[in-house]
């Protein structure tokens, strides 16, 4: 947003300007002290299903292969996927010092609830507090080496977790994944109110399932419509970074484990959003 068209209301604008305010009653807690982590962006949605943790995923596994050490905080505690789609399926170790992330076949640290579990298919029958308790262990107790980006798997919607991750971890970004048919507006809004509210700038809109690509012909087949998630970004002044087809690739790869090895070509614009955090700063 133009300076001059500045309203000073930072809770409905996603643009990270210098007059964005700060919060002085933080509640902000420090990473462990063998942690390094330079840019947090945390990946929410309105409801379940909508291919979040597969955008959180592959958010990670770009970046990684554009050469940056990633790693991903699944702060869905009750539904977590992220360890299975990087193939993760040992239990997360611990000692005095701190808790140790499992690592990717290809180098990305990852810690989830599902690593805490006697098993992974226990279920997590936690209440709000401590489930929010361990998504801030999480982010105190684990010690995150040599991170340039960690991706926060968020819940769907604003309850207690979500709250938790913007109050109590430097979030520098959210992205916000949609479907073609979801309420739009509505969860944008949501969404910006709750960043915003947090002094959090809202990076960009990624719409999931926006169409599919008939394997013959490459035509793009909208099934459920098209244009709304623009208006929408239109709308709030916040980028559409992506728009992701339908790929029967992605959940045969993502059972195996080998998320990996997904091809998502349509990233790049989310992806050069992140880099621009790091660049900004260097
Ligand atoms: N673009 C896509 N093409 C094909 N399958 C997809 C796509 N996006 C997601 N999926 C599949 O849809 C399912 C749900 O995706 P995912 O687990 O990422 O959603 P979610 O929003 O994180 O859900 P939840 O909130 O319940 O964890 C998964 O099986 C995933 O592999």
């Amino acid at each position: 947003m133009a300076e001059q068209n500045c309203t000073h209301d930072c809770s409905s604008c996603g643009e990270n300007c210098p007059s964005r305010k700060q919060d002085p009653a933080s509640f902000l807690e420090k990473p462990h002290q063998l942690s390094s982590i330079k840019k947090v962006i945390a990946v929410a949605s309105g409801k379940g299903g909508v291919g979040k943790s597969l955008v959180t995923s592959m958010l990670a596994v770009e970046m990684a292969r554009r050469g940056y050490k990633t790693a991903v905080l699944d702060a869905d505690i009750t539904g977590p996927s992220i360890p299975k789609v990087f193939g993760i399926h040992q239990r997360a170790y611990s000692d005095e010092i701190g808790i140790y992330p499992a690592v990717s076949e290809k180098g990305t640290q990852v810690i989830s609830s599902n690593m805490l579990l006697e098993t992974e298919d226990t279920p997590v029958i936690w209440r709000g507090p401590v489930l929010a308790g361990v998504v801030k262990q999480f982010w105190t107790d684990v010690i995150w080496k040599d991170v340039d980006f960690m991706f926060v798997d968020l819940p769907p919607g604003t309850g207690d977790v979500p709250l938790t991750v913007f109050q109590s971890i430097p979030v520098d970004g959210v992205m916000v994944v949609t479907t073609p048919q979801d309420l739009v507006s509505m969860i944008v809004s949501k969404a910006l109110n709750m960043a915003g509210a947090m002094h959090i700038p809202t990076l960009g809109l990624i719409e999931n399932m926006s169409y599919v690509e008939c394997p013959d012909c490459g035509k793009k087949i909208h099934i459920f419509g098209e244009g709304r998630t623009q208006h929408v970004a239109d709308q709030f002044g916040i980028p559409l970074l992506a728009q992701l087809p339908i790929d029967p690739a992605v959940p045969a790869l993502c059972d195996a484990g080998r998320v990996e090895y997904v091809q998502m070509p349509y990233l790049q614009r989310a992806c050069d959003v992140a880099e621009k955090l790091i660049k900004e700063e260097a």
